[in-house]
């Protein structure tokens, strides 16, 4: 494990994982700073969601280190890494149909651990001035009152990304954003994340590559547990092994 103080906001290094053997992530080293929206792509059963699963202490890996603003995360349980800052999306939303929009944003708020405590919790303006903020950054300003199961699929994608924010994360993880969304749902994400980078970073795992080239200023690529490029969009489309690997021409 390195020992290494780094200006990295998020510092991976060597890291492994072996299931039975199989390394599904091997000697992986990835550098994120502040405000850099990193997209990985790759293959199925590259590795990729068992990265994101590492950072977010999901899974534990075998062998190297992350460094979270110089904090290992790799000894921490899931719920300290997220009071570190790290926010993870996964593909399907996990948000509370039941509940409103602004319901939803509110039990999220760093303050409650059960959905009762939180809901308790006397609401005071700065509380509400955040949500706000976020509804409208998410594009549900207008849709507080709405009972969340009442959303479309991209507004439910909108929602969980707006349940993370309400924590400040510093760094965001995201599997897959923009699955099973309209054109237009797409474009508006783009923007969403183009300008949450911009107080922290955000990882995310991507398959359509339009979406990737709309977003992406850097790509990694992962095949077989191991990155195989790294680069622009231009610079990894380009490269003759991901040609050969990953887009099959
Ligand atoms: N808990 C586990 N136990 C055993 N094997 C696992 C486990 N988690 C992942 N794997 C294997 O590790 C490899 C990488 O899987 P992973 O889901 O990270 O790939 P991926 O790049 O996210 O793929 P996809 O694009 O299909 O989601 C796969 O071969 C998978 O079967």
């Amino acid at each position: 494990m390195s020992n290494t103080n780094t200006d990295f906001l998020l510092a991976i290094e060597d890291l492994t994982v072996s299931f039975d053997g199989f390394k599904a992530v091997d000697s992986f080293n990835l550098y994120i700073d502040k405000g850099e929206l990193r997209v990985i792509i790759g293959p199925n059963g590259a590795g990729k969601t068992t990265v994101l699963d590492m950072i977010c202490g999901k899974t534990k890996s075998t062998q190297g280190s992350i460094k979270f603003k110089n904090k290992e995360l790799t000894k921490l349980r899931e719920h300290k890494i997220v009071r570190a800052g790290v926010g993870r999306k996964f593909q399907t939303p996990s948000i509370y149909e039941n509940l409103t929009v602004f319901e939803n944003l509110e039990i999220s708020y760093p303050w409650g651990r059960t959905v009762i405590g939180s809901l308790m919790f006397k609401r005071d303006q700065k509380v509400l001035d955040s949500i706000h903020k976020v509804a409208e950054q998410i594009y549900l300003i207008d849709d507080l009152d709405k009972q969340a199961e009442f959303l479309s699929h991209g507004q439910k994608q909108w929602l969980e990304i707006g349940m993370l924010l309400v924590q400040k994360p510093e760094l965001i993880l995201l599997d897959e954003p923009v699955a099973g969304m309209s054109v237009k749902e797409r474009e508006a994400t783009a923007a969403l994340l183009n300008e949450i980078v911009r107080d922290r970073a955000v990882i995310i795992i991507e398959h359509d590559m339009d979406f990737v080239a709309q977003i992406a200023k850097k790509v990694t690529v992962l095949h077989m547990g191991k990155i195989i490029a790294e680069g622009t969009m231009d610079q990894v489309q380009n490269n003759e092994k991901v040609k050969e690997v990953y887009l099959g021409h």
